[in-house]
């Protein structure tokens, strides 16, 4: 072994023994560990090229290396719902399912009804994509976004707090915002064009803070509501981060991404479902204290106590039962947007097709006036199932323009689908919008057309065709919930009022960020009816 001395002149020095075994090891272990990372790269390079082979049998566009097809989707946000639905549409005249690469993630898009059971009746394929990460720090891993057995018992826990039995308790409150809606709109309808959009929103909102979380909080009397903005900006910026792959890592999207923006809207967000929780926890313990002063406790007088969702959360955590105050912000801020959100949009779809179609317009005002003796008379269980054509204007709306346009899992196992070998790992994507537009399940399907649910032409379809709510383990906990909202909502402004839609359907703009909505707001005129 040769070192230098302090002058700089080089001198040998004899190795021990030992000093040979230490130098020997060191080596061993070196190339032990080159040797391990050269077979681990290997086997995920072959493991890798294995999934490439199978994916690349899937019909489907050209693609780069490693960016995929992630620069046809490098688009205005404005215009990405176009893009993605127009080259969805192309490709579904010729094939069930189809590939692109979302970087260098494969991704897979399915639009018919035969490829979408297999996926949505499935109890394997239950694990959201990793497009629902970008969701995380908003709405943790809360029962939209869990996977696995935090899924499973999450699920199993807050299914209770939608029992038909605390819906109809829900009545109430749906009666009393919608009449503050209908009064607040009472000031626009002299047929002037005024876009409804936030009134509708701002009475949903209203609606699922009440009823879920138990807490008042006026949106409605707050018209400039820096939550509903919040949740706006928020979708637009997830999906800008689920559309480019070089702003998916945490540390790049602080880098050149807009996080500044991002952190700003989680603390308005955070801030009011954390305020929310407070209000109710204080209120929850005052109300069981005065049940106990009064004997009233339900296990005294022989009943068992529903609870409704915050309640139940609240419940559980002082039970012990392993329920932090974190816990119950995710199911919070999940249950606040997802209660909210996609109501709000399927009220204006809705009356959006309606004020289009004056002629089915006036079917429906014929309904109401022959179920309802008078424009305020409240609505209670009886009504709403007589509604029938109402309920069938708001699910082909729901069919047109799903709230939620697309929804995707990823791959626990490999699945096959149309004959296709798919590899775990894969993200799958329904792309609802595209397979409620399928012609041979809905001819004509751009035309608006209630009667397609009427039950002897229900009864001819594929009970995968329509899944607006999704389907199978995995669907909208809240669907019942929200279309007793929307039957009540929209029958309380076409009770009083008829609209006139201002935009034609060919200048439609669609924004699909998380939600569907009309990128210029629903520019409707409304006149009393008399
Ligand atoms: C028109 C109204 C609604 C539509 C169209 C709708 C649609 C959907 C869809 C498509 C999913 C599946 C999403 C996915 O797999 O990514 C879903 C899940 C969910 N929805 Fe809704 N929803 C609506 C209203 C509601 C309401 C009112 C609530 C709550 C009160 C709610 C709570 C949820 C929750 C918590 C999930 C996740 C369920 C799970 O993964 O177990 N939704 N919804």
């Amino acid at each position: 072994m040769i070192k230098s001395d302090k002058r700089g002149r080089k001198i040998r020095y004899r190795m021990t023994w030992q000093m040979e075994m230490v130098e020997l090891g060191s080596s061993l272990v070196t190339y032990t560990f080159l040797t391990l990372l050269t077979v681990m790269f290997a086997n995920w390079f072959y493991k890798r090229r294995q999934k490439i082979l199978l994916i690349e049998q899937i019909p489907g566009p050209k693609a780069l290396p490693i960016l995929g097809n992630a620069l046809e989707v490098n688009v205005d946000p404005r215009d990405l719902f176009q893009v993605i639905t127009g080259g969805s549409y192309i490709w579904s005249q010729i094939t069930p399912l189809m590939r692109v690469w979302a970087g260098p993630f494969p991704l897979i898009q399915l639009f018919k009804c035969s490829v979408v059971e297999v996926i949505l009746s499935s109890n394997k394929h239950l694990d959201k994509s990793r497009d629902y990460t970008f969701l995380h720090p908003w709405l943790g891993t809360g029962l939209l976004t869990s996977t696995g057995s935090k899924w499973h018992s999450r699920r199993k826990m807050l299914t209770p707090a939608f029992h038909f039995k605390i819906l109809e308790d829900f009545l109430e409150v749906f009666n009393s915002q919608s009449t503050k809606m209908v009064e607040k709109l009472a000031n626009r309808a002299d047929g002037q064009p005024f876009d409804i959009f936030p009134y509708i929103t701002l009475c949903t909102l209203d609606v699922i803070c009440e009823t879920a979380m138990g807490v008042n909080i006026k949106a409605q009397d707050n018209s400039d509501s820096d939550y509903v903005k919040a949740v706006y900006r928020i979708a637009a910026l997830v999906q800008q981060r689920q559309a480019r792959p070089w702003l998916q890592s945490d540390l790049l999207y602080r880098l050149i991404g807009s996080s500044k923006e991002h952190d700003a809207c989680l603390k308005i967000l955070h801030g009011v479902s954390y305020g929310t929780i407070r209000s109710r926890r204080i209120e929850f313990q005052k109300e069981k204290k005065n049940k106990l002063a009064k004997h009233m406790d339900d296990e005294v007088i022989g009943k068992k106590r529903r609870l409704a969702f915050l309640d139940l959360l609240l419940e559980y955590s002082e039970e012990g039962r392993g329920l932090s105050d974190e816990d119950i912000r995710e199911e919070v801020d999940t249950f606040m947007f997802e209660g909210h959100d996609t109501t709000a949009a399927a009220i204006n779809w809705s009356l959006y097709l309606l004020g289009c179609h004056p002629e089915i317009q006036a079917r429906v005002h014929e309904e109401l006036d022959m179920i309802f003796s008078s424009p305020d008379q409240p609505v209670t269980m009886a009504e709403l199932r007589e509604m029938k054509l109402t309920e069938n204007c708001i699910k082909e709306a729901l069919r047109l323009f799903p709230s939620v346009p697309f929804l995707a899992r990823e791959l626990q196992e490999e699945a096959v689908i149309d004959n296709y070998r798919i590899p775990e790992g894969t993200t799958v994507m329904v792309v609802t919008y595209r397979l409620h537009r399928d012609p041979d399940q809905f001819p004509d399907p751009e035309r608006f057309d209630p009667d397609r649910f009427l039950p002897e032409n229900v009864s001819k379809r594929h009970p995968y065709a329509y899944v607006p709510f999704s389907a199978g383990p995995r669907n909208c906990i809240g669907q019942k919930f929200a279309l007793m909202e929307e039957k009540i909502l929209l029958s309380s402004i076409l009770r009083k009022y008829r609209a006139e839609s201002c935009t034609r359907r060919e200048d439609l703009r669609l924004l699909g960020e998380l939600i569907l909505r009309p990128e210029n707001g629903n520019t409707v005129k409304l006149f009393p009816r008399v």
